[in-house]
């Protein structure tokens, strides 16, 4: 049995409890890929405390200096990739192209924010007085707190960490209990990047008892979290009360719009892509699809169809389409909607049975004659299910869409540009496809969503910037000068 620790001070050092979490794959959940600290506040108490240490020398360390350690750490996750991927493959459960693309996309972030060290790190002015020099620096907030989720073990963090390091934070990260050995794969590349001591802290334990230890730690001057509505709101709340800055990505209930002219192929392929890659568990899955009432029965079959030839199965396996949820627990809520959805009355067209393999695995659910202001319909899954809506037409399917609490991403399909346009203005989410899936996001592009699904900041792209730092304003004006 693999044993991991936590890294704090640059030391690879258990909880002081001694107490371990052990890390089981959800393909065969008898079997323990690790174990690893279950960690408490004391323990999260020292990765702060060495983060405050380690502060001044990185903030004082030149920008482009800190950018090289992300370019070799993104070349160290690269020639580790088939580890890390199979890794991830076999304890989130998504399948190992995915868990492969995943793990090259945090390499991509690296190296966008190492390249980012080489851009411009303030703007000057012109002043009133000519002899003022005027201009404004980004400067880090101090130590931040960097809170991710099970789903996109990798790719999340590394968009998150990155810029809180080019930027000059250091950081405390509480990864998620589900998958703690991809965050010790990407933990161990920035180690061996060359991070200094300190710089970067990582603490496994439960959620419950040490992301809100880390939260409330008032040494802390930001906290950058993705995760489920609840958690965040709570979040929110504590950093408001303490001053602390905030970002929060959260849930979401993704709608594809297929108009009545519509590719059809396409719209059923990206249906299909976006609702059911990765189990379905991602916050940007398609769990929507509201279809202009000529084409809804053409759609509807075509899409059940589809759904049907989906290999359910072992996501080492390279026929799998769909691995295993990532935890029992994640099952039992997605069986649980199936049943909701039963009660409400929609038809359940497909799918949605527990596959007993020896893991969290199901089959891939869609629902039609589904009432869009059902439970199904409006409340976040995260699992394959996707629930078929019939509209009178586009402008009600864009009102189906915003009738929503989230407002993460959404997608339409259509052949007319005008129609496509007028999507574009009309939907509220932070994230808009046109004759693609609802699921994607490029590194280098601000991500995020509207109303429920986010605090309202951005990540990703420079919009990480503008959370990881704070602006200084400068005006320099020369001594006198004594004739
Ligand atoms: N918008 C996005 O970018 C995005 C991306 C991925 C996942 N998500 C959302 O995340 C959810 C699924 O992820 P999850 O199950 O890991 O979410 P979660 O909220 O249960 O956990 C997220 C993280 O928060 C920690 N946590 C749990 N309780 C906490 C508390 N009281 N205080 C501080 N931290 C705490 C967990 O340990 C984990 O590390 C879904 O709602 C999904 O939509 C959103
Ligand atoms: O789950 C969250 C991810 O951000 C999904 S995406 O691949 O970035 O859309």
């Amino acid at each position: 049995m693999d044993s991991y620790q936590n890294l704090i001070d640059g030391r690879w050092v258990a909880a002081r409890s001694g107490r371990v979490l052990q890390d089981f794959n959800p393909s065969r959940n008898t079997e323990v890929l690790g174990e690893f600290p279950e960690s408490d506040p004391i323990d999260m108490q020292d990765a702060v405390a060495a983060a405050a240490a380690a502060y001044p020398k990185w903030r004082s360390m030149s920008l482009v200096a800190r950018g090289e350690i992300l370019y070799r750490a993104a070349d160290i996750l690269t020639a580790r990739a088939n580890e890390i991927s199979r890794d991830l493959s076999l304890e989130e459960g998504k399948t190992f192209p995915e868990a492969k693309g995943e793990t090259m996309r945090a390499a991509a972030l690296l190296r966008y924010y190492a390249g980012e060290s080489r851009q411009e790190t303030g703007h000057v002015y012109a002043a009133t007085d000519p002899s003022t020099l005027l201009y404004t620096r980004q400067v880090p907030l101090g130590v931040v707190g960097i809170i991710t989720p099970w789903n996109f073990p990798i790719a999340i963090p590394a968009w998150k960490i990155a810029p809180a390091l080019v930027y000059g934070n250091t950081v405390v990260w509480k990864p998620a209990e589900l998958t703690p050995l991809t965050a010790y794969h990407l933990t161990q590349a920035l180690v061996d990047a060359g991070l200094p001591e300190g710089v970067l802290n990582v603490v496994y334990g439960q959620g419950s008892i040490l992301g809100s230890a880390l939260v409330a730690d008032t040494r802390l001057q930001g906290i950058s979290f993705t995760g489920s509505n609840g958690v965040g709101r709570s979040i929110a709340a504590v950093c408001a009360e303490k001053g602390t800055k905030f970002q929060l990505e959260m849930g979401g209930k993704n709608a594809v719009v297929v108009l009545s002219d519509a590719d059809l192929d396409l719209a059923v392929e990206m249906t299909i892509r976006g609702a059911m890659r990765s189990t379905g568990q991602k916050c940007t899955a398609t769990s929507r699809v509201i279809v202009e009432a000529p084409l809804v029965n053409a759609f509807s079959e075509a899409l059940v169809e589809r759904s049907r030839k989906l290999q359910v199965g072992d996501p080492l396996d390279s026929q799998t389409y769909l691995g295993p949820l990532a935890s029992l627990n994640q099952k039992r809520t997605v069986l649980e909607y199936i049943q909701i959805g039963k009660r409400e009355g929609a038809r359940l067209a497909t799918g949605g049975e527990s596959i007993d393999m020896g893991g969290y695995f199901m089959s891939p659910a869609v629902f039609t004659d589904v009432d869009p202001g059902s439970r199904i319909a409006t409340e976040e899954i995260f699992g394959p299910v996707v629930s078929v809506i019939s509209a009178a037409d586009a402008n009600e399917a864009v009102s189906m869409v915003n009738r929503s609490n989230f407002g993460l991403s959404a997608a339409v399909f259509t052949r007319d540009i005008a129609k496509a346009m007028h999507f574009i203005e009309e939907v509220e989410c932070g994230i808009v496809h046109v004759n693609s899936e609802t699921a994607g996001a490029e590194p280098h592009v601000p991500f995020g969503g509207m109303k429920d699904s986010s605090s309202n900041s951005r990540e990703q792209g420079k919009s990480a910037r503008e959370f990881f730092t704070q602006v200084k304003t400068v005006y320099l004006d020369p001594p006198p000068m004594r004739l």
